[in-house]
Protein backbone atom coordinates (compact mmCIF):
# COMPACT_ATOMS: atom_id res chain seq x y z
CA UNK A 1 0.00 0.00 0.00
CA UNK A 2 1.25 3.36 -0.38
CA UNK A 3 3.00 4.70 2.32
CA UNK A 4 0.53 7.18 4.46
CA UNK A 5 1.50 10.44 5.94
CA UNK A 6 2.04 9.06 9.94
CA UNK A 7 4.00 6.04 8.06
CA UNK A 8 5.58 6.82 5.31
CA UNK A 9 9.32 6.07 5.89
CA UNK A 10 8.23 2.65 7.43
CA UNK A 11 6.66 1.58 4.47
CA UNK A 12 8.46 2.82 1.99
CA UNK A 13 11.64 0.90 3.36
CA UNK A 14 9.30 -2.07 3.70
CA UNK A 15 8.18 -2.55 -0.07
CA UNK A 16 11.67 -1.22 -1.45
CA UNK A 17 13.87 -3.53 0.38
CA UNK A 18 12.20 -7.56 -0.26
CA UNK A 19 11.98 -8.75 -3.37
CA UNK A 20 8.79 -9.28 -4.90
CA UNK A 21 6.27 -11.57 -3.73
CA UNK A 22 4.65 -12.72 -6.74
CA UNK A 23 5.98 -12.20 -10.50
CA UNK A 24 4.49 -12.59 -14.24
CA UNK A 25 7.52 -13.32 -16.63
CA UNK A 26 6.97 -13.08 -20.34
CA UNK A 27 3.36 -14.59 -19.52
CA UNK A 28 1.52 -15.20 -23.06
CA UNK A 29 -1.27 -16.99 -23.52
CA UNK A 30 -3.19 -18.50 -27.13
CA UNK A 31 -6.49 -19.93 -27.10
CA UNK A 32 -5.69 -22.27 -30.75
CA UNK A 33 -4.82 -19.46 -33.11
CA UNK A 34 -5.91 -16.06 -31.24
CA UNK A 35 -3.25 -14.66 -28.76
CA UNK A 36 -5.18 -13.58 -25.46
CA UNK A 37 -1.80 -12.55 -23.70
CA UNK A 38 1.57 -11.59 -25.06
CA UNK A 39 4.62 -11.26 -22.69
CA UNK A 40 3.03 -9.83 -20.09
CA UNK A 41 5.95 -9.00 -17.23
CA UNK A 42 5.79 -7.35 -13.55
CA UNK A 43 6.14 -7.84 -9.96
CA UNK A 44 4.71 -6.94 -6.68
CA UNK A 45 6.46 -6.50 -3.79
CA UNK A 46 5.23 -7.56 -0.06
CA UNK A 47 3.12 -4.51 1.13
CA UNK A 48 2.22 -3.38 -2.52
CA UNK A 49 -1.07 -3.25 -3.62
CA UNK A 50 -1.28 -4.04 -7.65
CA UNK A 51 -4.08 -2.91 -9.63
CA UNK A 52 -4.57 -4.03 -13.14
CA UNK A 53 -7.22 -2.15 -15.83
CA UNK A 54 -8.53 -2.95 -18.92
CA UNK A 55 -11.11 -2.83 -20.73
CA UNK A 56 -13.22 -5.99 -21.04
CA UNK A 57 -11.81 -8.97 -22.86
CA UNK A 58 -8.04 -7.43 -22.66
CA UNK A 59 -6.98 -10.32 -20.69
CA UNK A 60 -7.43 -9.64 -17.17
CA UNK A 61 -9.03 -12.91 -16.21
CA UNK A 62 -6.99 -15.21 -18.58
CA UNK A 63 -4.10 -13.37 -16.31
CA UNK A 64 -5.66 -14.00 -12.97
CA UNK A 65 -6.68 -17.21 -13.73
CA UNK A 66 -2.90 -17.86 -14.79
CA UNK A 67 -1.38 -16.21 -11.68
CA UNK A 68 -3.40 -18.49 -9.97
CA UNK A 69 -2.00 -21.48 -11.66
CA UNK A 70 -5.91 -22.14 -12.78
CA UNK A 71 -4.67 -22.05 -16.27
CA UNK A 72 -1.58 -22.48 -17.76
CA UNK A 73 0.74 -20.36 -19.77
CA UNK A 74 2.18 -20.83 -23.31
CA UNK A 75 4.52 -18.82 -22.63
CA UNK A 76 6.47 -17.49 -19.13
CA UNK A 77 6.11 -18.30 -15.97
CA UNK A 78 4.81 -16.93 -12.60
CA UNK A 79 7.15 -17.47 -9.54
CA UNK A 80 5.36 -16.88 -6.37
CA UNK A 81 7.64 -16.36 -3.36
CA UNK A 82 10.78 -16.84 -5.62
CA UNK A 83 9.36 -20.54 -6.25
CA UNK A 84 8.14 -21.47 -9.72
CA UNK A 85 4.40 -21.52 -9.33
CA UNK A 86 4.03 -24.67 -11.45
CA UNK A 87 6.76 -26.66 -10.73
CA UNK A 88 7.34 -25.14 -6.94
CA UNK A 89 5.05 -27.42 -4.93
CA UNK A 90 3.29 -26.63 -1.84
CA UNK A 91 5.95 -23.89 -1.10
CA UNK A 92 4.76 -21.56 -3.65
CA UNK A 93 0.76 -22.87 -3.17
CA UNK A 94 0.28 -22.21 0.14
CA UNK A 95 1.58 -18.69 -0.36
CA UNK A 96 -1.21 -17.74 -2.47
CA UNK A 97 -4.88 -16.57 -1.35
CA UNK A 98 -7.47 -15.73 -4.16
CA UNK A 99 -10.85 -15.42 -5.16
CA UNK A 100 -10.93 -15.63 -9.05
CA UNK A 101 -14.26 -16.08 -9.80
CA UNK A 102 -15.99 -13.63 -7.21
CA UNK A 103 -18.62 -14.64 -5.22
CA UNK A 104 -16.61 -17.92 -4.34
CA UNK A 105 -18.34 -20.76 -4.60
CA UNK A 106 -19.79 -21.91 -0.57
CA UNK A 107 -21.62 -24.58 0.35
CA UNK A 108 -25.71 -22.79 0.70
CA UNK A 109 -26.94 -25.14 3.39
CA UNK A 110 -24.00 -24.38 6.08
CA UNK A 111 -23.22 -21.31 7.87
CA UNK A 112 -20.46 -18.97 6.90
CA UNK A 113 -18.71 -20.25 10.17
CA UNK A 114 -19.32 -24.13 8.94
CA UNK A 115 -18.26 -22.76 5.36
CA UNK A 116 -14.80 -21.66 6.97
CA UNK A 117 -14.35 -24.70 9.41
CA UNK A 118 -14.61 -26.91 6.01
CA UNK A 119 -12.00 -25.02 4.27
CA UNK A 120 -9.90 -24.79 7.21
CA UNK A 121 -10.32 -28.80 7.65
CA UNK A 122 -8.98 -29.51 4.27
CA UNK A 123 -6.37 -27.13 4.12
CA UNK A 124 -4.81 -28.58 7.23
CA UNK A 125 -5.24 -25.69 9.18
CA UNK A 126 -4.81 -26.38 13.25
CA UNK A 127 -5.89 -24.41 15.76
CA UNK A 128 -8.62 -22.59 13.17
CA UNK A 129 -11.22 -21.30 15.43
CA UNK A 130 -9.33 -18.47 16.77
CA UNK A 131 -7.90 -17.55 13.32
CA UNK A 132 -11.76 -17.91 12.16
CA UNK A 133 -13.34 -15.93 14.82
CA UNK A 134 -10.42 -13.23 14.07
CA UNK A 135 -11.31 -13.10 9.76
CA UNK A 136 -15.22 -13.08 10.29
CA UNK A 137 -14.19 -10.07 12.56
CA UNK A 138 -12.09 -7.94 10.18
CA UNK A 139 -14.86 -9.06 7.47
CA UNK A 140 -17.36 -7.52 9.50
CA UNK A 141 -19.06 -11.28 9.58
CA UNK A 142 -19.39 -11.89 12.76
CA UNK A 143 -23.33 -11.20 13.05
CA UNK A 144 -24.10 -13.43 10.28
CA UNK A 145 -21.79 -16.16 10.71
CA UNK A 146 -24.09 -18.80 12.32
CA UNK A 147 -26.50 -17.91 9.37
CA UNK A 148 -26.88 -20.14 6.05
CA UNK A 149 -24.41 -18.69 2.91
CA UNK A 150 -28.24 -19.20 0.88
CA UNK A 151 -29.47 -16.29 2.88
CA UNK A 152 -26.32 -13.93 2.27
CA UNK A 153 -26.53 -10.68 0.13
CA UNK A 154 -23.96 -10.34 -2.37
CA UNK A 155 -21.95 -8.20 -0.47
CA UNK A 156 -21.52 -10.72 2.50
CA UNK A 157 -20.86 -13.49 -0.05
CA UNK A 158 -17.74 -11.14 -1.33
CA UNK A 159 -16.67 -10.55 2.08
CA UNK A 160 -16.93 -14.11 2.94
CA UNK A 161 -14.82 -15.11 -0.03
CA UNK A 162 -12.48 -12.68 0.94
CA UNK A 163 -12.46 -14.45 4.60
CA UNK A 164 -12.00 -17.36 3.49
CA UNK A 165 -8.76 -16.65 0.93
CA UNK A 166 -6.96 -14.83 3.77
CA UNK A 167 -7.51 -17.63 6.33
CA UNK A 168 -4.51 -19.16 5.85
CA UNK A 169 -2.95 -15.53 6.01
CA UNK A 170 -1.31 -16.22 2.64
CA UNK A 171 1.51 -13.71 1.29
CA UNK A 172 0.45 -12.69 -1.80
CA UNK A 173 -3.31 -12.44 -2.52
CA UNK A 174 -5.10 -11.95 -5.77
CA UNK A 175 -8.81 -11.29 -6.51
CA UNK A 176 -10.31 -10.92 -9.55
CA UNK A 177 -12.95 -7.56 -9.49
CA UNK A 178 -13.78 -8.17 -5.94
CA UNK A 179 -15.93 -5.34 -5.45
CA UNK A 180 -18.25 -5.84 -8.60
CA UNK A 181 -22.04 -5.48 -7.44
CA UNK A 182 -21.05 -4.14 -4.21
CA UNK A 183 -22.74 -1.05 -3.30
CA UNK A 184 -20.88 2.16 -2.74
CA UNK A 185 -20.16 1.29 1.17
CA UNK A 186 -19.67 -2.03 0.44
CA UNK A 187 -16.60 -1.25 -2.30
CA UNK A 188 -14.97 1.41 -0.12
CA UNK A 189 -15.12 -1.39 2.64
CA UNK A 190 -13.73 -3.97 0.72
CA UNK A 191 -10.80 -1.49 -0.88
CA UNK A 192 -9.88 -0.76 3.23
CA UNK A 193 -9.46 -4.28 4.03
CA UNK A 194 -7.30 -4.66 1.12
CA UNK A 195 -5.26 -1.41 1.85
CA UNK A 196 -5.20 -3.14 5.68
CA UNK A 197 -3.55 -6.25 4.54
CA UNK A 198 -1.06 -4.69 2.17
CA UNK A 199 0.00 -2.69 5.02
CA UNK A 200 0.48 -5.94 7.39
CA UNK A 201 3.02 -7.16 4.21
CA UNK A 202 0.69 -9.18 1.88
CA UNK A 203 1.22 -8.31 -1.70
CA UNK A 204 -2.07 -7.72 -3.22
CA UNK A 205 -3.12 -7.97 -7.13
CA UNK A 206 -6.75 -7.04 -7.97
CA UNK A 207 -8.36 -6.51 -11.15
CA UNK A 208 -10.56 -3.73 -11.18
CA UNK A 209 -12.97 -1.16 -12.74
CA UNK A 210 -12.71 1.07 -9.74
CA UNK A 211 -9.90 3.35 -10.34
CA UNK A 212 -10.54 6.52 -8.70
CA UNK A 213 -11.34 4.50 -5.21
CA UNK A 214 -7.81 2.10 -5.96
CA UNK A 215 -6.12 5.03 -6.73
CA UNK A 216 -6.57 6.00 -3.14
CA UNK A 217 -4.56 3.35 -2.09
CA UNK A 218 -2.48 1.57 -4.85
CA UNK A 219 1.07 1.33 -5.53
CA UNK A 220 0.45 0.53 -9.01
CA UNK A 221 -1.46 0.56 -11.80
CA UNK A 222 -0.90 -2.07 -15.14
CA UNK A 223 -3.34 -1.12 -17.78
CA UNK A 224 -3.58 -3.73 -20.38
CA UNK A 225 -4.73 -3.97 -23.86
CA UNK A 226 -5.27 -6.36 -26.54
CA UNK A 227 -3.12 -9.06 -24.45
CA UNK A 228 -0.46 -6.48 -23.58
CA UNK A 229 0.61 -4.86 -20.58
CA UNK A 230 0.33 -1.28 -22.31
CA UNK A 231 1.53 0.19 -19.39
CA UNK A 232 2.70 0.66 -15.80
CA UNK A 233 1.66 3.60 -13.56
CA UNK A 234 3.75 4.36 -10.41
CA UNK A 235 0.93 6.31 -8.47
CA UNK A 236 3.07 7.30 -5.64
CA UNK A 237 5.78 8.83 -8.48
CA UNK A 238 3.88 10.96 -10.09
CA UNK A 239 5.25 14.77 -10.00
CA UNK A 240 3.27 18.35 -9.23
CA UNK A 241 1.43 19.02 -12.23
CA UNK A 242 -0.40 22.28 -12.93
CA UNK A 243 -3.13 22.87 -15.24
CA UNK A 244 -3.50 26.01 -17.37
CA UNK A 245 -6.72 27.51 -19.02
CA UNK A 246 -6.10 30.09 -21.39
CA UNK A 247 -8.13 31.21 -25.17
CA UNK A 248 -5.68 28.69 -27.38
CA UNK A 249 -4.39 25.88 -25.62
CA UNK A 250 -2.67 24.46 -28.45
CA UNK A 251 -0.74 27.27 -29.67
CA UNK A 252 -0.04 28.19 -25.36
CA UNK A 253 0.99 24.22 -25.14
CA UNK A 254 3.45 24.85 -28.16
CA UNK A 255 4.95 27.73 -26.48
CA UNK A 256 5.52 26.38 -22.83
CA UNK A 257 7.28 23.81 -24.26
CA UNK A 258 10.11 26.00 -25.36
CA UNK A 259 10.24 28.18 -21.83
CA UNK A 260 12.84 27.10 -19.42
CA UNK A 261 11.60 25.70 -15.77
CA UNK A 262 8.41 24.27 -18.09
CA UNK A 263 8.40 20.07 -18.12
CA UNK A 264 6.52 17.44 -20.26
CA UNK A 265 3.59 20.17 -21.08
CA UNK A 266 0.61 18.03 -22.30
CA UNK A 267 -2.62 19.43 -24.36
CA UNK A 268 -5.64 18.03 -22.13
CA UNK A 269 -8.51 18.75 -24.34
CA UNK A 270 -9.25 22.67 -23.06
CA UNK A 271 -5.91 23.02 -20.74
CA UNK A 272 -2.63 22.66 -20.63
CA UNK A 273 -0.61 20.47 -18.29
CA UNK A 274 2.35 20.82 -17.15
CA UNK A 275 5.64 19.62 -14.85
CA UNK A 276 8.09 22.54 -13.15
CA UNK A 277 7.77 26.02 -12.12
CA UNK A 278 3.86 27.61 -12.11
CA UNK A 279 5.36 31.28 -11.87
CA UNK A 280 7.78 31.07 -14.48
CA UNK A 281 4.67 29.19 -16.93
CA UNK A 282 2.63 32.21 -16.15
CA UNK A 283 4.79 35.07 -16.69
CA UNK A 284 5.85 34.02 -19.66
CA UNK A 285 2.31 33.17 -21.57
CA UNK A 286 0.90 36.84 -19.93
CA UNK A 287 4.10 38.39 -21.43
CA UNK A 288 3.44 36.81 -24.62
CA UNK A 289 -0.11 38.05 -24.02
CA UNK A 290 -2.20 34.93 -24.23
CA UNK A 291 -5.56 35.07 -22.49
CA UNK A 292 -5.19 32.81 -18.95
CA UNK A 293 -8.33 31.84 -17.08
CA UNK A 294 -6.79 29.80 -14.07
CA UNK A 295 -4.04 28.44 -12.97
CA UNK A 296 -4.25 25.36 -10.92
CA UNK A 297 -2.80 22.35 -9.51
CA UNK A 298 -3.58 19.34 -11.53
CA UNK A 299 -4.57 16.17 -8.94
CA UNK A 300 -3.50 12.57 -10.88
CA UNK A 301 -6.87 11.71 -12.44
CA UNK A 302 -6.01 7.79 -13.14
CA UNK A 303 -9.22 7.43 -14.23
CA UNK A 304 -8.56 10.03 -16.57
CA UNK A 305 -5.25 9.13 -17.44
CA UNK A 306 -6.21 5.69 -18.51
CA UNK A 307 -9.14 6.93 -20.46
CA UNK A 308 -6.95 8.40 -22.97
CA UNK A 309 -4.16 5.54 -22.41
CA UNK A 310 -6.79 2.78 -23.74
CA UNK A 311 -8.00 5.45 -26.35
CA UNK A 312 -4.97 6.15 -28.11
CA UNK A 313 -3.76 2.04 -27.78
N1 LIG B 1 -11.47 -20.42 -22.91
C1 LIG B 1 -11.36 -19.50 -23.85
N2 LIG B 1 -11.34 -19.84 -25.15
C2 LIG B 1 -11.20 -18.93 -26.13
N3 LIG B 1 -11.07 -17.59 -25.91
C3 LIG B 1 -11.09 -17.18 -24.64
C4 LIG B 1 -11.24 -18.11 -23.55
N4 LIG B 1 -11.20 -17.38 -22.38
C5 LIG B 1 -11.05 -16.08 -22.74
N5 LIG B 1 -11.00 -15.96 -24.08
C6 LIG B 1 -10.83 -14.71 -24.84
O1 LIG B 1 -9.73 -14.01 -24.30
C7 LIG B 1 -9.95 -12.60 -24.33
C8 LIG B 1 -9.70 -12.04 -22.94
O2 LIG B 1 -10.73 -12.49 -22.06
P1 LIG B 1 -10.71 -12.19 -20.49
O3 LIG B 1 -11.92 -12.81 -19.89
O4 LIG B 1 -9.40 -12.57 -19.95
O5 LIG B 1 -10.83 -10.59 -20.48
P2 LIG B 1 -11.16 -9.59 -19.30
O6 LIG B 1 -10.20 -8.46 -19.44
O7 LIG B 1 -11.17 -10.31 -18.00
O8 LIG B 1 -12.62 -9.11 -19.64
P3 LIG B 1 -13.80 -8.55 -18.67
O9 LIG B 1 -13.38 -7.19 -18.20
O10 LIG B 1 -14.97 -8.50 -19.60
O11 LIG B 1 -13.99 -9.55 -17.56
C9 LIG B 1 -11.37 -12.40 -24.84
O12 LIG B 1 -11.30 -12.06 -26.22
C10 LIG B 1 -12.02 -13.76 -24.65
O13 LIG B 1 -13.00 -13.98 -25.63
Amino acid sequence: MRPGHILLGVATAFVETRSPSLEAIGLGKRYGRKPVLEGVSFAVAPGEVYALAGPNGSGKTTLIRILTGLAFPTSGTVRMLSHDLYEGGWAARKALGAVVEAPAAFYPHLTGRQNLEMQAYLSGLANSELRIREVLTRLELLAVADQRVGTYSLGQRQRLGLAAAILHKPRVLILDEPTSGLDPQGITRVHEILAELAWEGTAVLLSTHHLREVSAYADKVGILGGGRLLEEVRLDAKGERYRLRVDNPSMVASFLKSVPGVENVELRTLDVVFEGSPNDALAAVVKEGYQVRFLEPDYFDLYEYYSERVKNA
